[in-house]
């Protein structure tokens, strides 16, 4: 079943185009993630999914339904945001048990629904205590249990992780994707991070001033970016020039060590792992991350790296500059 399906969807504040002829789906129990540098257009699609903005054009339906016209509390659909956006006065139940109440649910039925999502995010026993005596990867939990109180089949995500230390965010990141297959709900998430796209999402949808200019399954669009902006943007570092308008991606995977020519060294950088270096290849630069293993063969100021030119990937060069890499 489709969780959501967006169509042609427009959206502009004045004059600035916030989001331009987007189109795509979230089946049920799969995570897609839109994925952007900031003032995309990422959160205006979800605010249009939500109900929070009103496209200028194009539709939203939520599992086959069209829900275009309708306010927020009539979409059915469970919100988690950046600042999570609960009730400090209220307890971590209270917070859970909101919605379903406001639905009409007895409070007998609201608090069983709010203990069995609580108990699913790890937090049945906390359930008495104030959000505000929380750690912020607590209240973050409190937050998606709070959504997926509300039984809905589509959830919508805003940066989620975006308050957490990086040690919570990654024990969060895989917490999260065992808890959106375990529930089965469609998931559209929104963030800026490569690392959290990959790791959470089925699919994603990479979007730039307002359009998504590439979508597909997470390890596929990672692994084969379709220009040199979605590239750049992912994290690709070796970008070297190609034909006319043309931009040749050499995948570290590409490049074999110590074998080939040798070609000079010219920066070094001491990582945890091992070392960074860039070479002066004859295509251009590339930099490559070697192990302590790989470092402690270096030979003095070259390094012999071999390119499997098969294995480049020669795309469209739509950085803005247009310049040469
Ligand atoms: N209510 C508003 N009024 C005017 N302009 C807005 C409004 N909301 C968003 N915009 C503009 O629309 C564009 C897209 O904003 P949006 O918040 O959707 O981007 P984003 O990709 O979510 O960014 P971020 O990652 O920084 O949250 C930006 O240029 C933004 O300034």
């Amino acid at each position: 079943m489709t969780a959501l399906s967006l169509s042609g969807l427009h959206k502009s504040f004045g004059t600035v185009q916030a989001v331009k002829d987007v189109s795509l789906s979230v089946a049920a129990g799969e995570t897609l993630t839109l994925l952007g540098p900031s003032g995309c257009g990422k959160s205006t699609v979800l605010r249009c999914v939500a109900g929070l903005e009103r496209p200028d054009a194009g539709g939203v339906e939520v599992a086959g339904r069209d829900v275009t016209a309708l306010p927020p509390e009539a979409r059915h659909v469970g919100l988690v945001f950046q600042d999570y956006a609960l009730f400090p006065h209220l307890s971590v139940l209270g917070n859970v048990t909101y919605g379903p109440r406001m639905r009409g649910a007895v409070r007998a039925v609201a608090e069983a629904q709010a203990r069995e999502v609580l108990a699913l995010v790890g937090l049945e026993a906390l359930t008495s205590r104030r959000v505000t005596q929380l750690s912020g990867g607590q209240q973050q939990r409190v937050a998606l249990a709070r959504a997926l109180a509300t039984g809905a089949g589509l959830l919508l995500l805003d940066e989620p992780l975006s308050n957490l230390d990086e040690q919570l965010r990654e024990e969060l990141r895989s917490e999260l994707r065992a808890l959106f297959a375990r529930v089965g709900a469609g998931v559209l998430l929104v963030t800026h991070d490569q690392r959290e796209a990959l790791a959470l999402s089925d699919r994603v949808a990479v979007m730039r001033s307002g359009r998504v200019v590439q979508q597909g399954a997470a390890q596929q669009v990672f692994d084969r970016p379709a220009t040199a902006w979605v590239a750049a943007f992912l994290g690709w570092e070796n970008l070297l020039p190609g034909g006319p308008g043309r931009v040749r991606l050499v995948p570290e995977t590409a490049v074999r060590l110590g074998m080939g020519e040798a070609f000079p060294v010219t920066r070094r950088q001491r990582t945890g792992s091992g070392l960074t270096v860039t070479v002066a290849h004859h295509d251009g630069p590339l930099t490559l991350h070697l192990s302590a293993r790989e470092a402690a063969a270096l030979d003095g100021d070259a390094l012999r790296v071999d390119v499997d030119t098969s294995r480049v990937l020669d795309v469209p060069d739509d950085r803005p500059d247009g310049a040469a890499p």
